[in-house]
């Protein structure tokens, strides 16, 4: 006892402090057990740091390397954990939480005012026409319908035809080089093909012949102000910088000019009376809003936000494709197979949307693993109600309090999908690798492969998941398809490595068949997390040797 005092005499300030802190710990702990609703999720960063600072460390950690963010959180907290001030958020990420939110009903977990919200903050609508009730009731459903498998075959026919089009000028032009050869940067040429294709596809041709005009007044053409609105597009839809200071923050107001730029051009398109487009999704999303009285320009506001669903994913899916099919030389071989038994390209009349659904099992597969590895998807929902939220995982230890967490109303949860692509373990012992084969599931008996197969495509979230999920899932994967269809047989198209100097842009790439250290992709533009499909980062492509196939 008295060594104790003594103890205590000299190092008093220490052991006040120690005391200190067992005790708030202790009554944290007492306030979690015995709390009426029941316990929290866990809560992000060390516990004696101010609630704002723990969230600012996230925040910053998160922009700056998302994956490694997200397995901490996952390693760290298990299936949720909420992410203080300001981001404020619930993340959850294991595939059974994640199904759960999905499952949860709207009246509990809604997406409709983030899809509203978002059509105001970041689109630039104006709030009443975003917040209007025809939205929920009439144009949110014709937009679903308009998506739906049965009513893209004419938009794809149009995609086939100008993606043709686009191969045939960079057939020409591999013909009339001297060598029989050219060397493109792959994610723009790709880039460029998928954009006049999809705009064709989705808005019609003129739309196509328009995008490169400026209007007077305006510093963007509706292709440069997509691009330029997209890169601001992070900023705007973290909602963190008020409207009055768009102007005072260089990225934002350019992302605004961009944006105005684009939904003026489809505005004056819109007031022409849709010019080129006989029908299908845009034709009636946009007639919904004219009846429902909405001013052309808004209207013009509202369609920039298909264009933007439109362009913002897919094209960079497909560079990430490419990137991995072009340095698998037994996939190609695969491919080509396939391609040539399919008969694709044997008639102009072979390629369409029922074709290559049917037929492109591999290229299929090759898409879903590229979306397993290269997406990354937050789906949004906000708490109408306080509830007990079931986070049980027989495969993640969570901190063992309890399976269920209290959820406050108003609360913002966000399925935050990319760590289950990396961790679970339906993707076997090496998830990071990319195996083109991996969705075909050969040598599993076919009663196990059919479910084997349902689950990994449900577990496979590139597009999100629940009310929320991507509505262009169908047609995106339908214009990857047809790129492999068009593009693999046509070229033999072989990756040049990086110079010495530029590496530091790239990262080795595990692919299944291939000695790792072979095969290499450009890192990925940070900063844009939950976005979909990663962008490479700035200035780095992948350069492509083109030759004429034998
Ligand atoms: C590989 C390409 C694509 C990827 C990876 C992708 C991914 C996504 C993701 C992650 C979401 C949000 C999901 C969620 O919140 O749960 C989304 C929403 C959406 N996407 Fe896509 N997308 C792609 C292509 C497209 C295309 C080509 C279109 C249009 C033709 C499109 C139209 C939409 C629409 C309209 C929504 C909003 C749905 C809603 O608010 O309910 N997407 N997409």
């Amino acid at each position: 006892m008295d060594d104790f005092l003594k103890f205590s005499q000299e190092h008093h300030p220490l052991l006040s402090f120690a005391i200190a802190l067992s005790s708030i710990w202790f009554l944290r702990a007492v306030w979690r057990l015995w709390s009426p609703k029941g316990p929290n999720a866990p809560v992000y960063g060390p516990w004696y740091l101010p609630s704002f600072i723990r969230g600012m460390i996230a925040m910053v950690k998160l922009g700056s390397d998302e994956d490694a963010f997200l397995l901490d959180c996952l390693n760290t907290y298990g299936p949720i954990v909420y992410i203080p001030w300001p981001m404020a958020q619930y993340f959850v990420m294991t595939s059974s939480a994640i199904n759960r939110v999905y499952a949860t009903p709207q009246k509990t977990l809604s997406f409709l005012p983030i899809r509203m919200g978002m059509q105001a903050s970041v689109f630039g609508t104006n709030h009443d026409v975003a917040h209007g009730s025809f939205m929920t009731t009439q144009a949110f459903p014709a937009h679903a319908k308009g998506m739906a498998t049965l009513r893209l075959d004419e938009p794809i026919q149009r995609f086939i035809q100008v993606a043709r089009g686009q191969v045939e000028k960079l057939k020409q032009r591999v013909v009339s080089s001297p060598n029989g050869e050219v060397t493109i940067d792959l994610a723009q040429w790709i880039g460029e093909v998928m954009f006049d294709a999809g705009l064709c596809a989705m808005f019609g041709p003129e739309v196509v012949k328009r995008s490169e005009d400026l209007l007077p007044s305006h510093k963007y053409s509706l292709k440069s102000g997509h691009y330029i609105f997209d890169d601001s597009f992070p900023l705007l839809a973290s909602d963190m910088i008020p409207k009055s200071l768009h102007r005072f923050v260089e990225p934002v107001r350019e992302g605004v000019r961009g944006r105005e730029a684009v939904s003026k051009v489809l505005a004056k398109w819109v007031a022409e009376g849709l010019p080129g487009l006989e029908k299908g999704l845009i034709k009636d999303v946009t007639q919904v809003y004219l009846d429902c009285g909405v001013s052309v320009e808004e209207v013009g506001t509202l369609l920039l936000s298909d264009l933007w669903a439109l362009q913002a994913n897919a094209p960079q899916a497909a560079g990430a494709l490419f990137t991995r099919v072009l340095q698998s030389p037994h996939i190609v071989k695969r491919l080509l197979e396939e391609i040539d038994n399919a008969g694709l390209l044997n008639t102009e009349k072979a390629l369409t949307l029922k074709s290559v659904n049917e037929k492109l099992e591999l290229g299929a597969s090759c898409i879903q693993e590229t979306l397993r590895l290269e997406t990354s998807a937050f789906s949004i929902r906000i708490a109408q109600t306080d509830f007990m939220f079931d986070v049980s995982d027989e495969n993640v230890k969570g901190d063992g309090s309890s399976s269920a967490v209290f959820i406050p109303k108003d609360a913002r949860v966000v399925a935050a999908t990319r760590a289950a692509h990396l961790t679970d373990g339906l993707w076997g012992k090496d998830p990071e690798e990319w195996d083109g084969e991996r969705f075909l599931l050969e040598g599993e008996r076919e009663e196990d492969r059919v479910r084997l197969k349902a689950k990994m495509y449900k577990e496979m979230r590139g597009f999100g998941g629940g009310v929320s999920m991507c509505e262009g899932r169908y047609f995106a994967s339908a214009e990857l398809k047809v790129l492999l269809a068009l593009i693999i047989p046509t070229f033999d198209m072989q990756v040049i490595k990086p110079e010495e100097d530029k590496l530091g842009n790239y990262k080795p790439i595990k692919l299944k068949g291939v000695p790792f250290g072979e095969a290499f992709a450009p890192k990925k533009q940070d900063s844009r997390p939950g976005l979909g499909a990663f962008q490479f980062a700035r200035g780095s492509d992948v350069a492509v040797k083109v030759r004429l196939r034998e």
